[in-house]
């Protein structure tokens, strides 16, 4: 469970955001919403990426702003357009996540096998496709044990094999409890993600689809 209470966002004293309140139970939850309505916003924020007034809470005892480390390690993050260091390897951007998500020794090179991306890890980054670069965000967006993982328009870049690939783990993760959130301009396919619950942003709130 993650209680959202007095949620609110500006940029620049401009309102992006506003949750007065919402509890979400968990499960999977396709994020919705028109270009700019506010869903990178609430996953950063989420996140712990972004400064917000409020209070965002997950079990109903981890404080984001009052235990944010404790936070952090059960809610990972994958960003819509990955940024990273472009001199660091992949390896190096595994090995950084895996120390700060305390990553169990064996996890990393099982995600980075299935996905493909075993082969291009002594390269910097830089030299990274786009899918590349989203293959390995997401990878390492799994890393650890996290209760929450949160994924910005994950299926974007990604081709068929990957999705598919990304589906098997969203699916074994729901298996051992793990919640998401998906943000996407597509449909997303409950074939594929069972029980798939829809949250929706507009009129800078978010509420659940009823
Ligand atoms: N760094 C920023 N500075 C100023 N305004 C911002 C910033 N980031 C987001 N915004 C504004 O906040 C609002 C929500 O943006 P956000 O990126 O959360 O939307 P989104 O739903 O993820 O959009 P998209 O579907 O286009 O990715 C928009 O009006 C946007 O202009």
């Amino acid at each position: 469970m993650i209680t959202i209470s007095g949620f609110e966002k500006s940029y620049q004293g401009r309102l992006a955001l506003k949750i007065p309140s919402l509890a979400l139970p968990g499960g999977v939850y396709w994020l919705r919403g028109a270009n700019g309505s506010g869903k990178s916003t609430l996953l950063k924020a989420m996140a712990g990426l972004l400064d917000f007034k409020g209070s965002i809470v997950l079990q109903e005892k981890v404080d984001l702003k009052k235990q944010d480390v404790a936070y952090r390690r059960r809610v990972n993050f994958a960003e819509a357009e990955p940024v990273f260091p472009e001199f660091l390897t992949g390896q190096e951007m595994v090995s950084l996540f895996a120390a700060a998500k305390r990553a169990p020794a064996t996890q990393p090179q099982a995600y980075l096998d299935s996905i493909g991306l075993t082969p291009d890890l002594e390269r910097p980054v830089g030299a990274y496709s786009s899918g590349m670069l989203k293959k390995l965000s997401l990878a390492l967006a799994f890393l650890g044990q996290p209760d929450w993982i949160l994924l910005d328009e994950p299926l974007i870049t990604m081709d068929a094999a990957a999705l598919e690939v990304l589906y098997q783990w969203i699916a074994a993760c729901r298996a051992a409890g793990v919640h998401f959130i998906l943000s996407s301009h597509q449909a997303l396919d409950a074939t594929f993600l069972p029980g798939l619950q829809t949250l929706v942003v507009e009129d800078k709130t978010v509420k659940p689809l009823a």
